[in-house]
């Protein structure tokens, strides 16, 4: 967290001189200096000699390291840009739940400018949404791998608006082929019927080629919209597609439909499910989780990827954005608490699997953060009365670790016969496919 401006209050100047000094021998112990050319002083209802006034002051940089760090480029409630996950750990780290070659991949398409880059941007790589209005349309197809960044392994595809599927060099079968899901996302604050009419015609080719390939359509840009319209647009855009699909025979076709906006959570509220469908441990997380929540007297668990804040499984009990908001901020809050206190000379990692955190509201509700691995940490909201049993919570949370891991265990077992079947054994000769035989 940084801030750059400081005003004093004082009713004369001797009290307002020690203020003063007090303000620089604190900005001092961290590296910041107050600036005389950007500071003033108001003197209000007094004479120059004494009196009512207002010292206004500003920090400003010193050439140094940790104002490079957390200065302009850190946002108060986000990660700092650079923030990364600490060194591998191959005992702890839960990542391998995919074999190399069957990664899943996220197409996201839509029309031009429906948003599709800044959600990209917004979810994996930090940017602001203020920032995305600076994003030049994208005029190839863009692939990124999310493997080295989030817990979740996959591949996003980020495709141009004016895409034209029918054109000789579009590989539909590489492109829907595999293990995926397709996002479609609409514009909402624009006339929709082209993009309706363009989903109807990728969902039928995509469909064609992978019948497996889910279908998520985002309803973007709703930040614009009032509570009525968002509700009247979702259900209009819902009925108009799907009765398109009747008509054309493929009613079996599922789509999804999220109203999604990237400045406020809901467009990582919507990843998250769209991610969440393509963990094959998703129903044995659950479990485990309502397990823990059922034995803690906690109210709501989620288990999230502490980078990209999509999180990969919660209880069985109904998600509320506003319990998942608090959740994801609380992860805002650590990072930048643990970044700035929770370095010391050696380390350079700010957060690791034995971070945690409790923090206590005002309305009697506690929250509860444990990191799980360096890429996951689950968060709880509960009641204060049940954090008096703290003891339990912390022994259960144990426990809960211990079987997430197995079920990981369990994954990379399978993975490695996986490769080692695949691969020809040294220990046996070559077999000769037309060769004599002895
Ligand atoms: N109000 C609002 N604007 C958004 C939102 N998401 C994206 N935008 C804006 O929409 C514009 C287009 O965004 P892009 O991400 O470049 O769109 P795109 O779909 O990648 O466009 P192409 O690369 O041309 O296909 C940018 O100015 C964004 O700031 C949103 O949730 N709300």
């Amino acid at each position: 967290m940084y801030a750059d401006d400081v005003v004093i209050l004082s009713e004369n100047h001797n009290e307002l001189q020690e203020m003063l000094n007090a303000v620089t021998e604190y900005g001092r112990d961290f590296n910041v200096r107050l600036s005389k050319e950007k500071s003033q002083v108001l003197v209000v209802n007094g004479d120059d000699s004494d009196d009512d006034r207002i010292w206004m002051a500003s920090f400003t940089p010193d050439e140094d390291k940790h104002f490079r760090e957390y200065g302009p480029h850190c946002e108060i409630g986000s990660f700092p840009k650079d923030f990364v996950y600490g060194p591998d750990d191959p005992d702890q780290d839960l990542s391998l739940i995919f074999a190399p070659d069957q990664k899943p991949k996220i197409l996201l398409m839509g029309l031009r400018r429906s948003g599709k880059s800044s959600i990209q941007k917004v979810v994996f790589h930090k940017m602001t949404p203020n920032e995305t209005l600076f994003l030049e349309s994208t005029n190839k197809i863009e692939s990124e791998n999310i493997s080295n960044s989030s817990f979740v392994q996959f591949k996003i595809l980020d495709f141009p608006g004016q895409i034209d599927f029918f054109e000789p060099s579009f590989d539909s079968e590489k492109i829907f082929g595999g293990h995926g899901a397709l996002v479609f996302v609409i514009d909402a604050q624009d006339d929709y019927m082209e993009a309706l009419n363009r989903l109807h015609q990728t969902v039928l080719r995509a469909h064609k080629v992978n019948p497996n390939l889910r279908f998520e359509v985002f309803i973007h840009k709703v930040d614009g919209l009032s509570d009525d319209t968002k509700i009247e647009t979702q259900r209009d855009i819902h009925q108009r597609a799907n009765d398109e699909l009747v008509d054309a025979g493929m009613e079996q076709i599922h789509l999804s439909f999220y109203l999604t906006s990237i400045y406020d959570h809901s467009i990582f509220e919507a990843f998250s499910k769209v991610v969440q469908k393509l963990i094959p441990q998703l129903p044995t997380l659950e479990n485990l989780l309502n397990l823990f929540i059922s034995n803690s007297g906690i109210e709501k668990a989620f288990l999230f990827d502490v980078l990209s804040k999509i999180y990969i499984a919660t209880d069985s009990s109904a998600v509320d954005m506003q319990s998942y908001e608090l959740c994801c901020e609380m992860i805002d809050v650590v990072i930048d608490i643990s970044d700035i206190y929770g370095k010391d000379e050696g380390t350079q990692v700010p957060f690791d699997k034995d971070s945690s955190s409790i923090i206590k509201l005002n309305n009697a509700t506690v929250l509860y953060l444990r990191e799980v691995s360096r890429y996951l940490a689950l968060v709880c909201i509960l009641r204060e009365e049940s954090f008096d049993k703290q003891g339990l919570i912390d022994y259960n949370f144990l426990c809960f670790r211990k079987a997430i891991q197995e079920v990981f265990d369990v994954r990379k077992v399978q993975l490695q016969q996986q490769l080692t079947t695949s691969l020809p054994s040294p220990l046996l000769p070559p077999t000769h496919t037309n060769g004599p035989t002895t």
